[in-house]
């Protein structure tokens, strides 16, 4: 399982909270970072394009992070994550830059999701969907670290 994004993750809170569940994650996540790239936004989108989707092999299960994506609540996301990996593809989290992702990597991503309708900081985002990963893996194994109560 592979995660590729735009930007260097530099040591910090962000980094230690993403090594904390990106180490419990079955298998391991590893990480993929492309350098930014630069000139006019559509050149910096096209040019990440190419970096992220060249990192993705041709078997990809290519899974886009965009605010435009489908929701889901952690149930769901478990759901829905235990049949991406009944593909047997390796699954490939995506993330843009600052500018965003390219139309070509939605058009070529098996699934786009969002974290909700609002925008994070793409090195926030990392940390969001290890935990997320990491919560879907405790639900499909009837693991206690997701509480599924809610308000009475
Ligand atoms: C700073 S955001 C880019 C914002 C940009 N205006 C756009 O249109 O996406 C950087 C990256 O973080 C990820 N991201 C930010 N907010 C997100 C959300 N709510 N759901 C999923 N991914 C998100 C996306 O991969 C995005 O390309």
């Amino acid at each position: 399982m592979k995660l590729v994004a735009i930007g260097r993750l530099k040591s910090g809170p962000e980094r230690e909270l993403f090594d904390r569940y990106a180490a419990r994650i079955r298998p391991v996540l590893t990480v993929t970072e492309i350098a930014p790239s630069k000139g006019s936004v559509m050149e910096q989108k096209r040019k990440d394009a190419a970096g992220l989707l060249g990192a993705c092999p041709e078997n990809a299960f290519v899974i886009a992070l965009d605010e435009g994506g489908k929701t889901f609540s952690s149930l769901q996301f478990a759901a829905t994550f235990a049949r991406w990996q009944e593909t047997g593809r390796p699954l490939y989290f995506l993330i843009g830059g600052a500018e965003g992702l390219d139309g070509s990597v939605i058009q070529r991503a098996d699934a786009v999701i969002a974290l909700g309708a609002m925008t994070w900081p793409h090195m926030l985002v990392r940390v969001m969907i290890a935990e997320q990963v990491f919560r879907a893996q405790a639900i499909n194994s009837n693991h206690p670290y997701h509480k599924d109560s809610r308000p009475d």
